[in-house]
């Protein structure tokens, strides 16, 4: 399936947009007019509550060819058969780390693809996060996908995705990420044929740019990389499945059209983009490895303060300068949770066993840092000034411990821990 231009988008993050695909579309100086134009629907999408204080408040304005309420019962998907949020036993204390997804079947489909690996909490508390994988190599033009338990945060590792959303389209390619919220229906195209990447499901607050502190007024991800499309929409009446995520589960009711169908919209809840090149990494100039909180693109605030449901943080390309300084990251014990990927190159603390498309889990308490030759490395080496270069990993730091799924578990590399087997003791004088 092709689409025929390149989608265009506006500058800013959770900025208040009016786009429309039709001049006139959108209605002037009010919300919901008694005759929208064109015999359009009026439908508000709301991403917090209606009374939250207005810098966290979302929701968008849609004006639609057909309303979503007109629709038939949705009855369980047997489909995904990897997708999955339920404990399966005891979450034990145990450092994890997984190689890639195997490839799907031949005519596996991005939603089919889904492989769940961790999770936290529960899509019913409002709180937590989930990664799940894909590796998929087929479309499907009759199906939309939405989750109703969570914002989508899409890390492309290999091959472009085309997501053909209710507000507009985004176009993706491995380096750059895209955030769609709860709610919101897509489809998925794969330009290239088939894709891998990673797909962070945010059951909590949605995500926001950090605060900057002492940093200042600039820094890290700035607001104005951030994309947000403009209205589009398709006026399809063939049969569509819309397949959505309630609950854990995965729900489908099939329409006798395309629910792509938002001709106009206003707001400032909107599926975004964003790339990671355009990260301002910041890191010392004179000692010590600082705490990776100065790499967080993006956050859901718990309810503590500083205690992050979930930060998406990444490790980008950067000059390492310290001096007299252990240069990776050290050996740590969290309170918080930390599940990593890697979307290309080598990550500076794991020499081995750490490769692009795979995944790691160092859970609350869980003692880690660097595997035994990057230590050796790091400390024997000259501190000249040295680019880190060619290298994404990304975290997700969450304040709730991950489960894992029976399936992931299964997959796990058997002998991780020996990462860390070998150290020499230290020798006291
Ligand atoms: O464990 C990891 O590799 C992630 C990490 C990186 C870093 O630079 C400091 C702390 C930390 O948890
Ligand atoms: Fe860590």
């Amino acid at each position: 399936m092709l689409t025929t231009s390149s989608p265009a988008y506006l500058p800013g993050f959770g900025g208040h947009v009016a786009t429309e695909a039709v001049p006139g579309a959108l209605p002037k100086g009010r919300n919901s007019p008694q005759r929208p134009a064109f015999g359009l629907y009026t439908e508000q999408l709301s991403g917090t509550a209606f009374t939250m204080p207005r810098h966290e408040n979302r929701r968008s304005w849609l004006y639609r060819l057909r309303p979503t309420a007109d629709h038939r019962p949705f009855v369980a998907y047997d489909g995904a058969p990897r997708l999955r949020c339920e404990k399966d036993g005891a979450l034990a204390p145990n450092r994890l780390r997984w190689d890639p997804i195997p490839d799907a079947a031949a005519g596996t489909d991005f939603i089919d693809s889904l492989t769940t690996a961790v999770f936290n909490r529960a899509p019913n508390e409002l709180d937590g996060v989930a990664l799940h994988l894909y590796a998929a190599n087929a479309e499907r033009a009759d199906r939309v996908f939405f989750s109703a338990d969570g914002e989508l945060l899409f890390l492309p590792q290999q091959g472009r995705l085309e997501l053909l959303t209710e507000l507009g389209r985004i176009d993706i390619a491995p380096g750059q990420i895209a955030v769609v919220p709860r709610g919101v229906r897509f489809k998925v195209l794969l330009p290239e044929g088939a894709a891998r990447g990673y797909l962070t499901e945010n059951y909590g607050a949605p995500f926001r740019l950090p605060d900057l502190g002492p940093i200042g007024a600039n820094g890290l991800a700035n607001p104005r990389d951030f994309e947000t499309p403009v209205a589009w929409f398709e006026d399809r009446d063939e049969p569509t499945q819309v397949i959505q995520k309630y609950g854990g589960k995965l729900w489908v009711t099939t329409l006798d059209h395309s629910p792509l169908d938002v001709v106009a919209w206003h707001g400032n809840l909107a599926p975004y983009r964003y790339d990671l090149s355009h990260f301002n990494t910041i890191g010392t100039v004179s000692f010590d490895h600082p705490d990776p909180s100065i790499f967080t693109v993006l956050t859901s605030p718990s309810g503590m303060i500083g205690r992050a449901n979930a930060d998406f943080v990444i490790f980008p390309p950067r000059w390492m300068v310290a001096e007299d300084t252990f240069r990776p990251p050290w050996f740590h014990r969290n309170v918080m949770s930390e599940c990593m990927g890697l979307l290309t190159g080598e990550y500076d603390a794991k020499a081995d066993g750490f490769r692009p498309g795979g995944l790691s889990l160092h859970n609350m308490m869980s003692g880690h840092g660097p595997d035994v030759e990057s230590w050796k490395k790091a400390s024997e080496a000259e501190l000249k000034p040295a680019k880190i270069d060619g290298t994404m990993a990304f975290m997700v730091e969450s304040c709730w411990p991950f489960e894992v799924t029976a399936e992931a578990l299964g997959r796990a590399q058997p002998d991780y821990d020996l990462a860390w087997a070998d150290f020499p003791k230290a020798r006291l004088p």
